[in-house]
């Protein structure tokens, strides 16, 4: 009886201990994904040594159009940090008046998907561009070409929606509503509903309320094991256990468009955040196009090339609508 005692308290301690771990873990995790170091001269031996591996996009230009030659480019865009740059109100997260003229212009030319943590309908709210593809709640929520759809046409207005994760929204809608009451006592956390994820903001909070923030969504975790938990710049993001991210989201919007085990295709991934690295090792599996990170600081990455903010990428999008439009006038004066 007494072992038995024993052992239960044992274990319970076991399991505060897991639980324990668990938070440190999100919450160094979470300090990683956003860090805001100054510039001393051994970090900017670090840089250099970093962008050797992982050069300027911006740079390496030339001889990424070199190798996609013959080959349709695709644009994959990430939206927070790539299109827009990170704010504290995830409601008030613009593009810049050039960078959303920039967007329509390589919508014009090449077929063009954004793929976010974000609800889709948000999303959209922000972009408004019909040309585009959207795979939003990390790509659970895609409304993209219709299968096969010849991609030379665009999408004609022709979409149709894939929800892989619809069964858990009444369950996300549930975890919501605790959250929104449990985290009430952490001044400046917020929590949003992504339809099929959310996601838990430690941006507004101070750094000491960290821990006992992602105690309380550990807490209410717990109590739903078909959910899971990923970490995002100063969130944390919940989701279904499905066997679904935007690796997979990207795989899927090529084959919609046609591109599937194709050769002909050159898709270009630009993004910031852990949730991209999914779709960056897509790209290096498939040894297909280019993943880009978006990012200042050195950080483990299957991204083949770097940009350094939001602006960058609006330059590097600007260069490949000027590549594209001279190589039209070339071909049609030939
Ligand atoms: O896949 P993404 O498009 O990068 O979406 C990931 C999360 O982005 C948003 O949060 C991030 O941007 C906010 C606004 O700049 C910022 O306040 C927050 O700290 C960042 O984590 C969005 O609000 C989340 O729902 C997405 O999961």
């Amino acid at each position: 009886m007494l072992g038995g005692v024993l052992c239960l308290s044992q274990r319970n301690f076991m399991k505060r201990l897991e639980g324990n771990n668990k938070v440190h873990n999100w919450v160094d995790s979470i300090r990683a994904s956003s860090p805001t170091r100054a510039k001393s001269s051994s970090q900017n031996q670090e840089k250099s040594a970093w962008n050797a591996y992982h050069p300027s996009a911006l740079n390496m230009f030339d001889k990424m159009i070199s190798n996609s030659k013959g080959k349709q480019i695709v644009t994959f865009l990430d939206y927070d940090g790539t299109l827009s740059p990170i704010v504290a109100d995830p409601d008030k997260a613009y593009m810049t008046r050039k960078m959303k003229g920039t967007l329509k212009e390589i919508a014009r030319h090449f077929p063009t998907a954004i793929v976010t943590g974000r609800c889709r309908d948000k999303v959209y709210n922000f972009v408004r561009l019909a040309k585009v593809y959207y795979a939003g709640s990390h790509g659970m929520d895609i409304k993209g070409p219709r299968k096969n759809q010849s991609p030379k046409k665009g999408n004609n207005g022709k979409t149709m929606l894939f929800q892989p994760a619809s069964q858990f929204m009444p369950m996300i809608n549930e975890v919501y509503k605790i959250l929104q009451v449990k985290t009430k006592c952490v001044p400046g956390a917020m929590v949003e509903n992504n339809k099929f994820c959310l996601s838990v903001h430690f941006r507004c909070v101070e750094e000491k309320n960290w821990a006992p923030l992602a105690e309380q969504v550990r807490l209410v975790l717990n109590e739903y094991p078909k959910l899971k938990l990923t970490q995002g710049r100063k969130v944390l993001e919940i989701r279904p256990t499905i066997q679904w991210d935007k690796g997979k989201a990207l795989e899927f919007l090529l084959q919609s468009l046609g591109y599937n085990n194709s050769d002909e295709v050159f898709p270009i991934y630009i993004g910031d955040d852990q949730s991209d690295e999914d779709a960056f090792k897509v790209l290096r599996s498939r040894g297909q196009g280019i993943g880009i990170l978006v990012s200042r600081f050195p950080k483990e990455t299957n991204a083949s090339y770097t940009l350094e903010d939001p602006s960058e990428v609006e330059q590097f999008l600007r260069r490949l609508v000027e590549w594209k439009r001279s190589s039209i006038v070339t071909t049609t004066s030939l």
